[in-house]
């Protein structure tokens, strides 16, 4: 069994906890952490929502999660039964003020029963129109203002605008102090985004040519395959550029942008974000065409199955105008990335399901080689594949073997399967085990959230302000409208792909 410090004592309410995420992600990955001793050696967790469950029937409803979504598919030789010892149901009506004495009880109820007083963390997995409310409630209760050991973790969406973003954040203030409050973005929970930070700051290499000298722009695709998938209620309120842009995909921007901290202090690699966001251009209502791209899928085929365009979905309007894609075109005014454009995109339904970022570095200055010993001679990029795949390629040139000065690119590879052993931990375990230590480097500061919002606005209310008239304008199972092409096109360069082995 491994040894480590494993977090302090803890009592875990999680709001929403009949619902999809915590059935999808959450139990799956305290479980996991469970087994792998991360757990603290008292805790408990409580999930809370209206629906009745008996103890027997949340346990059951909780493994049935696990075993469909977990990396861990077997029940573990027994631990589940330990583990499940530390997980109870609370049926209320978290609307309702008199209710949340029943949690009250169940802390004190907690304290008397492990000897100490727990970190009591609050998990907000519900819709974020109930979050102002219910923590404003938990708020009345005295275990929120005495005692720094009382956490919150908002999920994301964090605000739908600016707007309410700031008023949320203010609201959580008035209650809560900012080393209280754990806003989620699970994208930073990932090993293959945490492990940006590591290539580029744990190796001299990268660093004398990680600017606008020799990079000649950025690409960030995040494609998925499925579509609303009956979330149709949340999506119609959200669209691509809420739901991926604004937090996941600006965070991934932030991570490659962003300049060396002086350390792993939450603060510092905040600040540094921050500074990113901060220096993103935000473009005028004029400005938007030019600059962004909004798509919605159609019905159609994905891999031999017919399924329904998003207007089709279960609560989508029939002429709902909600873009299930997104690309934009960003510049980030600063010394380092001036005049390097930063492509990005999202959407549902798409061809595959990759995660990647390429940076593609400028060309040589000046051949020797004859023109036509190379097919390009833009050969130069590293192309970090955050999911499914896991790895990093550095594509170079190469001689092909053979009498002739012929040249074509090759990858050099780290592929995590080959380098470790494959079970990395999901997104929601890392993330969880940090609310539980403390540790808030990788949840997103209010600031941030805000500057991430600003940045958006502008595209959002032009695009809220003219309904699209082409919708939908992509077939399922491709990737995206062609307006999104024509945008990075322009520009004299093309989408990449999940990179394959260089053939003839
Ligand atoms: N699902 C996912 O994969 C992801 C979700 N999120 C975010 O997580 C949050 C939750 O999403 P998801 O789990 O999908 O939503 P669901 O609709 O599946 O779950 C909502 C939960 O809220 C509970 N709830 C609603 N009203 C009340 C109430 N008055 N009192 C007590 N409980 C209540 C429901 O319990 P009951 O019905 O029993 O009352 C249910 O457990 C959202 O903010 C979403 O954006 C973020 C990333 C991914
Ligand atoms: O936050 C969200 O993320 C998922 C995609 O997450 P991933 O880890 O599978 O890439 C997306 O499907 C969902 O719409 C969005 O709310």
């Amino acid at each position: 069994m491994q040894q480590h410090k494993r977090p302090p004592a803890a009592l875990l309410f999680i709001f929403g906890g009949s619902g999809d995420l915590n059935h999808r992600k959450l139990s799956p990955a305290l479980f996991n952490l469970f087994i792998d001793n991360w757990m603290p050696e008292k805790f408990g967790i409580v999930g809370i929502g209206r629906r009745p469950y008996t103890t027997e029937g949340y346990h059951t409803h909780l493994m049935d999660g696990i075993r469909q979504f977990s990396r861990r598919k077997e029940e573990q030789n027994g631990k589940w039964n330990d583990f499940s010892q530390h997980v109870s149901y609370l049926q209320m009506n978290a609307e309702v003020e008199e209710e949340y004495q029943k949690i009250a009880e169940i802390v004190k109820q907690k304290e008397a029963e492990f000897g100490e007083h727990p970190n009591v963390i609050f998990y907000m997995a519900v819709a974020p129109q109930l979050v102002p409310d219910i923590a404003q409630k938990l708020g009345s209760l005295n275990i929120c203002h005495d005692t720094k050991c009382t956490r919150i973790v908002v999920e994301k969406p964090f605000g739908h605008d600016l707007e309410s973003a700031k008023e949320l954040n203010n609201l959580l203030s008035s209650l809560f102090n900012e080393e209280q409050i754990y806003r989620i973005d699970h994208y930073l929970g990932k090993e293959t985004v945490q492990n940006i930070l590591a290539l580029r700051f744990a190796n001299a290499l990268f660093e004398p040519i990680w600017n606008r000298n020799y990079i000649d722009h950025i690409q960030i695709t995040a494609a998925e395959t499925v579509g609303a998938e009956g979330r149709g209620d949340y999506y119609e309120r959200s669209g691509a550029l809420r739901d991926m842009v604004q937090n996941h995909i600006l965070q991934l921007m932030c991570m490659i942008a962003m300049e060396a901290p002086v350390s792993f202090e939450a603060n510092e690699i905040r600040n540094k974000k921050v500074d990113v966001l901060n220096a993103i251009r935000r473009y005028s209502n004029d400005e938007v065409h030019a600059h962004a791209v909004r798509g919605q899928y159609s019905g159609g085929w994905m891999k031999g199955q017919q399924v329904p365009g998003y207007r089709q979905e279960k609560s989508v309007s029939p002429d709902s105008p909600i873009d299930t894609f997104a690309a934009v075109k960003f510049y980030i005014d600063n010394w380092r990335w001036q005049d390097v454009p930063f492509y990005v995109r999202t959407g549902k339904r798409m061809h595959e399901k990759s995660t990647i970022i390429n940076i593609q570095f400028k060309p040589a200055p000046s051949y020797a080689f004859p023109s036509e010993a190379a097919d390009t001679w833009r050969p130069n990029r590293l192309t970090i594949s955050i999911q499914p795949e896991m790895d990093i390629r550095l594509r170079f040139q190469a001689k092909r073997p053979g009498q002739s000065m012929t040249l074509n690119p090759v990858d050099m590879i780290f592929n995590y399967k080959d380098a470790y052993d494959g079970d990395e931990p999901e997104a929601y375990e890392t993330l969880l085990l940090d609310v539980m230590e403390g540790n808030q480097t990788l949840f997103m500061r209010s600031d941030q959230v805000e500057a991430a919002w600003k940045i958006i606005m502008p595209i959002l209310e032009t695009w809220e302000s003219r309904s699209p008239v082409d919708f939908p304008n992509y077939a399922p199972d491709s990737w995206g409208p062609e307006d999104a092409e024509a945008l990075i096109a322009r520009d004299g360069k093309n989408w990449v792909t999940l990179p394959q082995p260089h053939k003839d």
